[in-house]
């Protein structure tokens, strides 16, 4: 008999729902193939929650979550919603709510350069030509996006706002575990990102990532300052294996390997707690520079669903077989207009056209 699994889909806004549809398109097809279904309970979320139902993260949207085995999410925001209060607005109303109500604290971020697109990273042929194979391991849960005070105050000269980055021992411990458990199948080096000789947050983060590492002797620990590492990624890419980073550093540091690979719309994300449950979104956001003209790269949406079905579900093959599948339309050169410089030969497709060339794509 085969296997049912349960998610709620929130695809949110801008190109979201685009790329989400192809994402639903490639599951049924893989699970037609890998004898399982999938059913899902699709809910507003964010601007278009704001629009339908006066919030962004409506009651019925956090009982679907609730009830589902895994959240796939598209992006929310937009200039639509940017001059609504702080809390109010799709990012920190929807998405930080989510990502703390299921403690979803490590954030795995694969970024790689697909055989076929070395010609597309802007970095000099001979860097890229290195390869670049890397997993970001973002803290999803603390630091400045959630620490308290938080907040602005008084009035004319004197108004002033403020955020805090705030970091337990436990937090930065079971993040950093995770990043050495990942190094140990990969190069089993790690990279810590920090900014310890300013941050007293980052002298912490260092200390317990050395603590860490002395229970995996056979990883390799570097340190580098976020400053140095944002040089580093373009100067020699191909040095990173796990990069771990606290919640902004990370999300600085992933939309530059986005950018090493070729696209933002190449990078699928997870989003972990210490069970099966997971949210799956690509790292980039809701591009409202190409909303709507059916042109957004899928990708970053069908490998964050693959990312579902490997670590929620336990589908390994099937998530083998969607990576594969996607693998092979680049290396076909069949690209969507975000891919499509620097190579001439390239067949330039739509967002539909692209999830299609990967569903042809699957094996039998
Ligand atoms: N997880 C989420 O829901 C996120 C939401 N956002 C929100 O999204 C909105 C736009 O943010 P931006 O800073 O413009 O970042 P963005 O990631 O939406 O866009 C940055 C650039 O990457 C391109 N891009 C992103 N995804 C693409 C895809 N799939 N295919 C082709 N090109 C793609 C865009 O066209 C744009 O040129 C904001 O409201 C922001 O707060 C931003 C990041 C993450
Ligand atoms: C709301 C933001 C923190 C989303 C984002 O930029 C990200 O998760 O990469
Ligand atoms: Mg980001």
């Amino acid at each position: 008999m085969s296997k049912n699994y349960h998610i709620a889909v929130l695809a949110g806004d801008g190109i979201g729902p685009e790329v989400m549809r192809e994402a639903i398109k490639v599951m049924n097809a893989v699970g037609q193939k890998h004898d399982f279904t999938v059913t899902y309970e699709e809910c507003f979320v964010g601007g278009a929650a704001i629009d339908h139902c006066g919030t962004p993260l409506p009651e019925e949207t956090i009982n679907a979550c609730d009830k589902a085995q895994a959240i796939l999410f598209g992006s929310v925001g937009g200039p639509k919603w940017d001059h609504l209060p702080h809390s109010q607005r799709p990012e920190a109303g929807a998405l930080l709510p989510l990502r703390k109500r299921y403690g979803l604290f490590c954030n795995l971020r694969p970024a790689r350069i697909f055989p076929g697109l070395n010609a597309l990273s802007p970095l000099r042929a001979d860097i890229s030509a290195q390869g670049f194979d890397a997993m970001v391991v973002r803290e999803l849960t603390g630091g400045i996006y959630f620490g308290t005070p938080k907040g602005r105050e008084g009035e004319g000269d004197n108004e002033r706002a403020f955020d805090t980055e705030v970091y337990t021992r436990a937090e930065i411990e079971r993040i950093a575990r995770v990043a050495f458990k990942v190094a140990m199948g990969r190069k089993k080096k790690v990279t810590s990102i920090d900014k310890s000789n300013v941050l007293a947050s980052s002298v912490l983060w260092r200390e317990v990532v050395m603590m860490v590492a002395e229970d995996f002797p056979e990883v390799t620990l570097e340190h580098l300052y976020i400053d140095n590492a944002t040089m580093q990624l373009i100067k020699n890419p191909a040095q990173f294996d796990v990069v771990l980073c606290s919640n902004m550093f990370g999300d600085i540091l992933s939309d530059e390997c986005a950018m090493i690979t070729g696209s933002m719309g190449l990078l699928a994300s997870a989003s972990l707690a210490s069970g099966s449950f997971g949210l799956y979104e690509p790292a980039g956001g809701s591009a409202p520079d190409i909303a709507g003209q059916g042109i957004a790269n899928p990708i970053a949406q069908i490998l964050s669903m693959a990312l579902m079905l490997r670590h929620s579900f336990g589908e390994i093959e099937a998530a083998e077989d969607v990576e594969k599948a996607v693998a092979r339309a680049l290396k076909d050169q069949i690209v969507t207009a975000d891919l499509a410089r620097a190579m001439p030969d390239a067949h330039i497709v739509n967002t539909v056209q692209m999830g299609d060339a990967i569903v042809e794509r699957l094996g039998d």
